[in-house]
């Protein structure tokens, strides 16, 4: 391994000779690996290739071991058993973030591993202060973070010295694949579910960025939920099941359908490729259960939004264009342009924040928002609690059960304890923000029919949402734009395609009033 450790320019751009797929030599080799961590077995018998100049796809359930599997390939984690090869050295016993046969292995993770009380310089001299000069280390940190932000996320709004919990969820997961990538050589860059967070735009400067380094010869791996994101980006896909590849195939050639099958869904089995049937009634005949009636200020312009009782409204644009604060205030309706009757429930956006109590149980973290509606006169039922908590676990798959430790769950596992927990609660508004970052798609399928089911049952539901697909299974929805509502849709008219035209539509003739 030759390092160019040039303190001007410390971080290796693409490298440049195109490689065909022919002389692809493996960078990173797992043969048999697996691990356990107490009764879970998360890898049960790992092989895995994955080769220079390639975008190998990693796909699998929530649970099935693919964060895990990184970690491992990464070197941050030693496995139980089996080899992982690097750069054609056996690495056996070597891990943890300073093994040295895996420098050239960088990871961006899923829930970014950046220290939110540093600047974003400051927390790239952390990960990369190896390649970085002592003097005016700080000053290199930020020219480096600088240069790379721009080159993979043009427009990207950040500055070196902003503190990384001033930022916004997609910058933080920018500053994160910057991160990983700064190294004075890579090999593989890994990345978790790297476009969850991003908008559309970032997302395709992340993938031709991808291209550059692949066509340079850096092998990238890339996790995904969205398959169809994968098999556009991807030359080969593994399938994770269980703690298995179970299958590993080029992608030219694969469809969503055939990925999700390998995935281990029953497919046919579940309702979910169409949307569920929006509630029957019509919108107006409804008692309202919320509104916002001409609210301004912190952002919105003018906003008018109505909740009936039983109806799923949708919050749709582009992120960032108003929806969060139409959330937070019928979270916190504190003005008279609010009103909200009942209780509420809410699912941030950003579980790292807000999301989760995390040294708590699964059964705690569920318990906490229902205890009010099982206890009878003051006390606790906990044959009835422990009854609601299995109940929830088994309707969303929770990998892990009732007594795990938050910390011990996947993402994904995680994210749906925190939807569980707001339908369980007896609230009769559930705000949801972007709740499924980071969940299967087939857990997804079902959590739209918890949705309609639950809207079914009486309750509302304002769901804002980055993707629009999802937006089908709403009753009537609001496209958002620069703070203003810039269309209202409902039923037969809600479809991606329509949010899209809206959206763009509507901002043209925004733009020239502006
Ligand atoms: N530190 C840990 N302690 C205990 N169990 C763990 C730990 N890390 C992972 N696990 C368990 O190992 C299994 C695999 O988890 P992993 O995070 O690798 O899944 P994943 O495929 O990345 O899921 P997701 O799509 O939700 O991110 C899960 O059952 C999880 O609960």
């Amino acid at each position: 391994m030759h390092v160019h450790n040039l303190p001007a320019e410390p971080f290796a751009a693409p490298r440049g000779a195109d490689r065909g797929s022919s002389d692809r030599q493996p960078v990173v080799v797992a043969r048999h690996v697996t691990k356990t961590y107490g009764r879970t077995r998360a890898l049960t018998g790992v092989d895995l290739e994955v080769r220079a100049g390639e975008v190998l796809g990693l796909v699998g359930h929530n649970g099935a071991g693919k964060s895990t599997l990184m970690r491992v390939l990464a070197g941050l984690e030693a496995c139980d058993e089996g080899t992982v090869t690097v750069g054609g050295r056996e690495t056996s016993g070597e891990a943890g973030p300073r093994a040295a046969a895996f420098r050239g292995v960088r990871m961006a993770y899923q829930e970014t591993s950046l220290c939110p009380d540093l600047t974003v310089a400051e927390n790239i001299w952390v990960s990369s202060r190896h390649c970085l000069p002592r003097l005016r280390w700080r000053r290199a940190a930020g020219d480096a973070a600088r240069r790379r932000l721009g080159e993979m996320f043009p427009g990207h709004g950040v500055t070196s010295g902003d503190r990384i919990e001033d930022l916004s969820l997609a910058q933080r997961q920018m500053v994160e694949i910057a991160r990983a990538s700064l190294v004075d050589r890579l090999d593989l860059l890994i990345l978790d579910e790297p476009t969850e967070s991003l908008g559309p735009d970032a997302a395709r400067s992340l993938y031709d960025y991808v291209r550059g380094l692949t066509a340079g010869g850096v092998a990238v791996l890339l996790i995904s939920h969205r398959i169809r994101e994968i098999l556009s980006v991807a030359d080969r896909v593994a399938v994770l099941r269980d703690g298995a590849v179970i299958a590993d195939r080029p992608a030219a050639g694969l469809g969503e359908h055939d990925v999700l099958t390998l995935m281990g869904a029953q497919v046919a089995d579940r309702a979910g490729s169409e949307p569920a049937a929006a509630a029957a009634g019509e919108p107006a005949d409804r008692p309202v259960m919320a509104e916002l009636r001409g609210a301004t200020g912190s952002g919105l312009h003018d906003v008018s939004v109505r909740v009936g009782a039983g109806e799923v409204v949708g919050l749709a644009g582009l992120a960032g264009q108003g929806q969060q604060e139409v959330l937070e205030r019928l979270w916190r309706p504190a003005r008279r342009d609010t009103r909200v009757h009942g209780s509420r429930a809410y699912v941030p956006g950003d579980r790292q924040r807000s999301g989760v109590l995390p040294l708590w149980t699964v059964a705690e973290n569920l318990i906490v928002t229902a205890m009010r509606g099982i206890a009878r006169h003051g006390l606790r039922r906990p044959a009835e609690e422990r009854a609601a908590v299995g109940s929830w676990v088994e309707r969303l798959s929770i990998r892990g059960g009732p007594d795990a430790a938050m910390t011990e769950l996947s993402g994904g596992n995680q994210q749906k304890v925190i939807v569980a927990r707001a339908f369980a609660s007896t609230a009769d508004l559930v705000l949801l923000d972007d709740p499924f970052r980071g969940v299967d798609v087939h857990t997804k399928t079902d959590l739209y029919q918890l949705i309609r089911h639950e809207a079914a049952q009486g309750r509302s539901v304002v769901w804002y949402s980055s993707e629009n697909a999802e937006m089908a299974h709403c009753d009537r929805v609001y496209v958002f734009r620069a703070g203003r509502v810039v269309a209202e849709l409902a039923g037969e008219e809600i479809s991606e395609e329509q949010i899209i035209a809206v959206s763009f539509a509507e901002s043209d003739g925004e733009q020239s009033h502006e």
